[in-house]
């Protein structure tokens, strides 16, 4: 018997994004303007990451195509290992050092000590892709989250 999905998932998490690795943003964008996506913004370039970043609302949530500015790029490096594709996906939390701290308690494994500059201001960080089954997760501090209205 499948469950109608609830109005906020019981740890209140809400998908932010998910995000999409490209070596060229225009030719990423295709198949999101052909779904008929509209930008959510301009593009951003995040420096600490070496990456510009397009991205599209699908609803409430984002599609975050990211192309590498720089060599040392975590997307740079990806591209080359995997090529384009599904890079990671992104929940926001209404305070990320308390979620980053129950994580912990939890055994979860974090990429950075502390959470990082993310996309329009957000900060953010990411648990490591072996404790996320594979999946590289990102954990988006959004102070507007519903939990925190
Ligand atoms: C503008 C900010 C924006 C935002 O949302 O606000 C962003 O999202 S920026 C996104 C780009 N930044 C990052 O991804 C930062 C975190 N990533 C990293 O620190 C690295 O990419 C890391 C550690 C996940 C992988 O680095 P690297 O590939 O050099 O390390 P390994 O080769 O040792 O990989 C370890 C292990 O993980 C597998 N792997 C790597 N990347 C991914 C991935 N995206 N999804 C799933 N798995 C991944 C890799 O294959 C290795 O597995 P193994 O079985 O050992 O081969
Ligand atoms: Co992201």
């Amino acid at each position: 018997m499948s469950h109608a999905p609830p109005s906020h998932s019981p740890a209140d998490l809400t998908l932010d994004h998910v995000a999409i690795a490209t070596p060229d943003l225009n030719e990423g964008s295709l198949p999101y303007l052909a779904l008929g996506l509209i930008p959510e913004g301009p593009d951003e370039d995040v420096g600490s990451q070496g990456v510009r970043v397009r991205a599209f609302w699908a609803g409430q949530t984002l599609i975050e195509l990211l192309a590498p500015t720089r060599e040392d790029s975590p997307i740079a490096t990806f591209l080359a290992r995997r090529g384009p594709g599904l890079h990671h996906t992104a929940y926001r939390v209404a305070d990320l050092d308390t979620e980053m701290a129950r994580l912990r308690g939890l055994g979860a494994r974090f990429l950075q000590d502390a959470p990082t500059p993310g996309r329009a201001g957000t900060r953010v960080a990411f648990l490591h892709p072996k404790w996320g089954a594979g999946t590289l997760i990102e954990l988006v501090e959004h102070p507007a989250h519903p939990a925190a209205e």
